[in-house]
């Protein structure tokens, strides 16, 4: 259906078209050129009036209105549209842009289900429905799981813009794939993640396995206590590790260190009420007798490893230790296939594996050097030849570090308003053009703007809802204060009746 012509000066990237009816920022539209269809993207929409332009005062304004509302030409309708590339090679996965401007007069159609379905939501299985186009909401929009997890994935937005509804949604398709998905869950949001044979844990961290300045932070000795550090360094032997009791062991070596070596009593005693506290403290994390936490992990399941009990330096540390075992495993598994080596452990992991990380900016932060973040740029660097992709989801883009976000190829943006935010974006993302740019403050809740390998156009989606997440909605303050006042009126009406009742039986 023709609803528009092309007017004024058109160029090989973007025409001006006259339409019919007003065309939405962000909707897709067909150019009938003298060399074929060509899919375009509405930039700007601009809706003016003949009678109500130039209007000097209120009671002229409303005589114009008058005037406009009878008259069916009084309205303008002007778009800017943007050149996508020739339709038929878009459909093969080419973007090829017309050396020849479309001439003016030329039509301007809408998109159907035909044209832009083999772009948005082509049928095979490598491609997972995450939501439909805004703007055309008929069209199915799907992503290539394959490019999501061979060339990793950002997921930044503000708080509360569904992130974690993405992630949730990505969660169910990867299950249904028989996929191995790894979320290490900071704020305990995926508890409730409805997904068959789900593999829900706490992180545990095995402190036989750590080496002793890991051990410290664990046990959160201080950083610049070097005494300190030293008598645990010198106590955490091969044998403490070996031994049958842990934490009983490493208790003696480090006492024994503080009487033989001198000047070093006060500081393996500090040490020796640090180790105290933590095995108490952390008993549920802090396990000795867990063997190596990676074996928690089931391949062909979507893993929710539970962080939230952990303080940063803990996480920190637990995180650093599975992303060095999980992409060691996927090296030796791949090696192995290759024949290079034959690996002396059991591999766990034959195929391909996915780890999301939360909080991203916490983990892998700017000008600041933590271990998750030297295991993550690692992975983002080596993992395409070994199978093991990163996603990584935040709410402060600005405050992540840059390689690291640059080298994820695909990227799902929800609504970002602040200014340094989305420039951090803009540089890590070459795809991200400022059109695109300029609509990240205008979004709602669920709406997203997808670029990068994982499709093959950039576009602007509405993410499916995920119905059964219960968790990540806010919490309704105003009912569970009403709901708590209930309660303590009904308590405290039968605590009256009991005591009258008391009172008629003495
Ligand atoms: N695609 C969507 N369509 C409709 N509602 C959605 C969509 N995505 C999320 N929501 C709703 O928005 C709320 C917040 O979603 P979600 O927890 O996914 O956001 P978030 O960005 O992860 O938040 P946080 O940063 O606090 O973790 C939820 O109540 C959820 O139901």
């Amino acid at each position: 259906m023709t609803i528009g012509v092309v007017i004024g000066e058109s160029r090989p990237t973007d025409v001006t078209a006259q339409s019919s009816k007003p065309l939405s920022v962000g909707e897709y539209v067909i150019i009938d050129s003298q060399d074929g269809q060509i899919l375009g993207l509405v930039e700007k929409s601009i809706i003016s009036s003949e009678a109500l332009t130039d209007v000097r005062n209120f009671d002229e304004a409303v005589e114009s209105k008058e005037v406009a509302d009878i008259n069916s030409r009084d309205k303008n309708y002007k778009v800017k549209i943007g050149i996508l590339g020739f339709l038929d090679k878009l459909q093969n996965g080419q973007m090829v842009l017309p050396a020849v401007p479309p001439l003016p007069g030329t039509s301007i159609l809408e998109a159907t289900q035909k044209d832009l379905g083999a772009i948005f939501g082509p049928i095979t299985e490598e491609w997972i429905r995450i939501g439909s186009l805004l703007r055309n909401s008929s069209i199915e929009a799907k992503i290539n799981v394959n490019k999501m997890v061979s060339r990793h994935l950002a997921i930044l937005a503000m708080t509360g813009m569904g992130k974690s509804n993405l992630v949730s949604l990505i969660a169910r398709h990867v299950s249904s794939l028989n996929g191995t998905l790894i979320i290490f869950d900071y704020h305990n949001d995926y508890e409730n993640l409805d997904v068959p044979k789900i593999n829900y844990m706490l992180a545990k961290i095995n402190p036989r396995l750590l080496p002793s300045d890991k051990l410290a932070e664990v046990i959160e000795l201080r950083e610049n206590a070097d005494k300190q550090q030293r008598a645990l360094r010198e106590s955490l032997t091969e044998a403490v590790k070996q031994s049958k009791d842990f934490w009983q062991a490493l208790e003696e070596s480090t006492a024994s260190f503080g009487r033989t070596v001198k000047g070093y009593a006060d500081s393996a005693s500090r040490v020796l009420d640090k180790i105290d506290d933590a095995k108490h403290r952390f008993s549920d994390i802090l396990d000795p007798d867990c063997g190596d936490p990676v074996d928690l992990i089931k391949e062909g399941r979507v893993n929710v490893l539970n962080i939230s009990e952990l303080s940063e330096r803990q996480a920190n540390a637990g995180l650093s230790y599975y992303l060095q075992e999980l992409l060691q495993h996927r090296k030796d598994a791949v090696w192995e296939r290759k024949g290079k080596t034959s690996s002396k452990r059991n591999n766990k992991f034959l195929a391909p594996i996915f780890v999301i990380i939360e909080e991203a900016h916490v983990f892998i932060p700017k000008g600041e050097h933590t271990d998750t973040k030297y295991w993550a740029s690692k992975v983002a660097r080596e993992g395409r030849k070994f199978g093991i992709g990163l996603g990584v989801v935040s709410q402060r883009p600005r405050n992540i570090d840059p390689n690291v976000l640059s080298q994820m190829g695909s990227l799902a943006i929800m609504k970002i308003v602040q200014d340094d935010d989305q420039q951090q974006i803009a540089s890590a993302a070459e795809s991200l053009s400022k059109d695109l740019l300029s609509q990240l403050s205008s979004l709602n809740i669920g709406d997203a703007v997808l670029i990068g390998q994982w499709v093959n156009l950039p576009s602007i989606v509405h993410v499916d809802e995920v119905k059964s997440k219960k968790s990540g909605s806010d919490l309704n303050a105003v009912s569970e204060w009403n709901q708590t006042d209930k309660f303590k009126q009904v308590a405290k009406e039968s605590t009256e009746s009991m005591i009258q009742k008391d009172l008629l039986l003495d």
